[in-house]
């Protein structure tokens, strides 16, 4: 189901269909409420064709003072009364909690109430102030209303899940110990976290309890299986995880309480709570994202510890989550050999509280010294493979020059016209997205529809069209993959591009954002001055952004014409050499004459800020699948020679911003490859 964002940003989101059926979540036919139906909805997309701008904390203030409505201000919502209190509970008796009870978002404007849960956009709350429409509760949404057949399915649930302490063989409550390393965590810890077991999924079951702990809002499964010497574990969670947004431990939260530790997982809230005491909440998602949506509950603490996990990824996730806590009030513990995660360390008997000593402030003035870095290069130095990003699942050769895809990056791409660069952007991102990158694509050129069919068909590695039977599983696996997509079409302004990736990101934590292409952003310059100083502008826009936000940009950039039987070289893409300094990556695709055969292609990295690697390596496409991925029997024909020109050269002296890192001499190809530039002859 497409859903149009509210609040008049230009984004659409892909959300699930509800109704999933639990074969789908892995657990066993036994619990499946009847048949496995889906429904469809078939609403009509609202079209949003101009976008709102976005709301300033500074514009809300303004506006709520213009309305006479008192305000406070916190750390990431201000705090006003309700309007919604009264309508719903003319006799409510909660007099102090009540009255200011509306939590408005500083960067969005979007508010909820916290006693009667009413939420929605800033244009909702502004028409429900100014009694606009059909009175004052024109356009607020009521805190989405589990879906009827999520709620029984998560109370049958809950109903045959048991407390571990009551299986009845005690072999059994053991073995479930030791595979989700519970073997010190005590029964009255699982008690007090409302733990409990599904034995015929031989699963956790953590609930998700309403506001005062009176009712089920949903669960998360957690199963383990062992693979070899390790233990894999596999969440599910009703109802799906985009609107699962329970920050487990809540309901043991005291009002008074002002500091709390934020964990990645369930099982580390309760080592963590169980061997100091204090009051600990896991995020629904893990490092996976901070939905907004939680801020309001998090608004009463001064102090916020966030202690996520044991690899460089948690740590990343913690420094980006703290920037929406407002990093004033935080402190991170930082992954380390003596710092593993919390059940871990409760495990290994660690000190726990001392560990929690040890996190620094996430706050860091516009100076720093190297005594405030040398941790974090430390860090990088100890997890070189994270430090590297995140490798390619289907682009081994990729990896091996660009080692990863990193955080706060830029690459451009080029190619050709019509040589296929939005079906291989298309596969490198999906294949990013899949191991949990948080994307956003912004299409300009084709239609979201025939981008996401042709993602869906490189999803399913196959042709969808001839065996429909299947578009229902494959379209539900993809639904849930964390992808968003900008719903622009046609010219746009970049500020209104800028501003609708800045709200996803704060929104949906992206971590990359695919621009195809640049093109549309140049508006209808004619002169080439006019043009190639837009371009400029607009690089320089997304570079600031990538680095602000810590989130990788992808931006596809149109080559200048050129001849058609010329390769084309870094200084091919269009415009200034602006393009390709701001640019800590560029890729190329190339499609040179020379090849035989229809579907072949080559890539090309002709910059690599990281390392300095540049190379080449053939793409096959297919066209059933309308993919480029090599097929894994293929041998690695990559090489690790060349410049633009053709020309081995050596190392810049200078590591100077800006500079195009020249080539390694490396050569780790094996065989001259016919679609290999010849490195002894320059291509001009
Ligand atoms: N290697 C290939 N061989 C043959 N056809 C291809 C290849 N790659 C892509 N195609 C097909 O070519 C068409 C155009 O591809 P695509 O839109 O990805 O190109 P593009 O470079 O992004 O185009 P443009 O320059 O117009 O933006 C699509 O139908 C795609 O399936």
């Amino acid at each position: 189901m497409w859903v149009l964002l509210r609040g008049g940003y230009p984004l659409r989101i892909l959300l699930p269909l509800r109704g999933e059926w639990m074969g789908r979540r892995g657990l066993p036919r036994s619990l499946v409420p009847g048949s496995p139906r889906r429904r469809y909805r078939k609403e009509a997309l609202p079209a949003l064709e101009v976008p709102v701008l976005p709301v300033t904390a500074t514009e809300i203030r303004q506006y709520l003072r213009a309305h006479g409505i008192s305000f406070q201000d916190g750390h990431s919502c201000l705090r006003a009364p309700s309007p919604f209190v009264k309508a719903l509970q003319p006799k409510d008796q909660t007099g102090a909690t009540a009255s200011f009870s509306l939590f408005i978002d500083k960067t969005t404007g979007r508010f909820l109430c916290m006693t009667s849960l009413a939420e929605g956009s800033w244009e909702d709350f502004q028409a429900s102030v100014e009694g606009r429409g059909d009175g004052a509760r024109e356009g607020v949404l009521l805190g989405e209303a589990p879906e009827a057949e999520d709620s029984e399915e998560v109370q049958r649930i809950w109903d045959r899940a048991i407390p571990l302490w009551e299986l009845p063989e005690p072999e059994e409550a053991q073995l479930a110990r030791v595979m989700f390393g519970l073997t010190k965590v005590t029964d009255d810890t699982l008690r007090r976290f409302s733990v409990r077991y599904l034995r015929p999924a031989r699963s956790l079951v953590f609930p998700w309890l309403s506001p005062g702990g009176l009712g089920l809002r949903g669960l998360k499964l957690l199963s383990a299986e062992v693979q070899g010497d390790e233990v894999h574990y596999k969440e599910t969670t009703i109802p799906r995880p985009g609107v699962y947004h329970n920050l487990f431990g809540l309901p043991l939260i005291s009002r008074r309480d002002v500091e709390v530790v934020l964990t990645g997982r369930e099982l580390d809230s309760l080592a963590l709570n169980q061997s100091t005491g204090l009051p600990t909440l896991a995020l629904p998602r893990g490092t996976a994202c901070l939905p907004p949506a939680l801020l309001p509950y998090l608004e009463q603490f001064r102090r916020i510890v966030l202690w996520l996990g044991d690899d460089l990824r948690s740590w990343e996730a913690a420094k980006l989550f703290a920037r929406k806590l407002n990093p004033k009030r935080c402190s991170l513990v930082r992954p380390g050999d003596q710092q593993p995660r919390a059940l871990e360390a409760l495990n290994q008997g660690l000190n726990l509280s001392r560990i929690l000593r040890t996190a620094l402030p996430a706050w860091h003035k516009s100076i720093v010294s190297f005594r405030q870095l040398r941790e974090e290069v430390l860090g990088e130095l100890s997890n070189v493979e994270q430090a590297a990003g995140i490798r390619w699942n289907r682009f081994p050769d990729l990896n091996r020059l660009l080692k990863g895809h990193r955080k706060g990056e830029l690459t451009v791409f080029t190619g050709p016209t019509g040589s296929g660069k939005t079906t291989f952007i298309s596969e490198y991102a999906l294949d990013l997205c899949t191991q949990g990158v948080n994307t956003l694509w912004g299409s300009f050129e084709i239609s979201n529809v025939r981008l996401a069919r042709v993602m869906l068909t490189q999803f399913a590695v196959g042709r969808l069209e001839e065996q429909l039977d299947k578009y229902d599983e494959w379209a539900d696996r993809f639904e849930d993959l964390p992808l968003y997509f900008m719903t622009f079409h046609g010219q746009q302004s970049i500020r209104t591009v800028i501003d609708t990736m800045q709200h996803a990101v704060y929104v949906y934590d992206i971590c990359h954002v695919v621009i195809d292409n640049l093109q549309f952003m140049m508006g209808h310059e004619q002169l080439s001055t006019d043009r190639i100083a837009a371009q400029d502008y607009i690089v320089g826009a997304f570079r600031k952004f990538a680095t602000d936000n810590s989130c990788h940009v992808t931006l596809v950039i149109h080559p200048r014409k050129e001849d058609d039987d010329k390769e084309l070289q870094t200084a091919s893409i269009f415009g200034s050499a602006k393009a390709s300094q701001e640019a800590d990556n560029v890729l190329i695709l190339q499609d040179r004459k020379l090849v035989t055969g229809p579907g072949k292609r080559y890539l090309q990295v002709s910059k690599n800020r990281f390392d300095g690697d540049v190379g080449v390596f053939p793409l096959e496409f297919n066209k059933s699948s309308l993919t480029f991925s090599i097929p894994p029997k293929s041998k690695a024909r990559l090489k690790k020679v060349k410049d633009d020109n053709g020309l081995v050269t050596k190392k810049p002296s200078s590591g100077k911003k800006g500079a195009v890192p020249q080539n390694s001499k490396t050569c780790l190809g094996q065989a001259h490859h016919p679609y290999q530039p010849d490195p002894s002859k320059p291509s001009r």
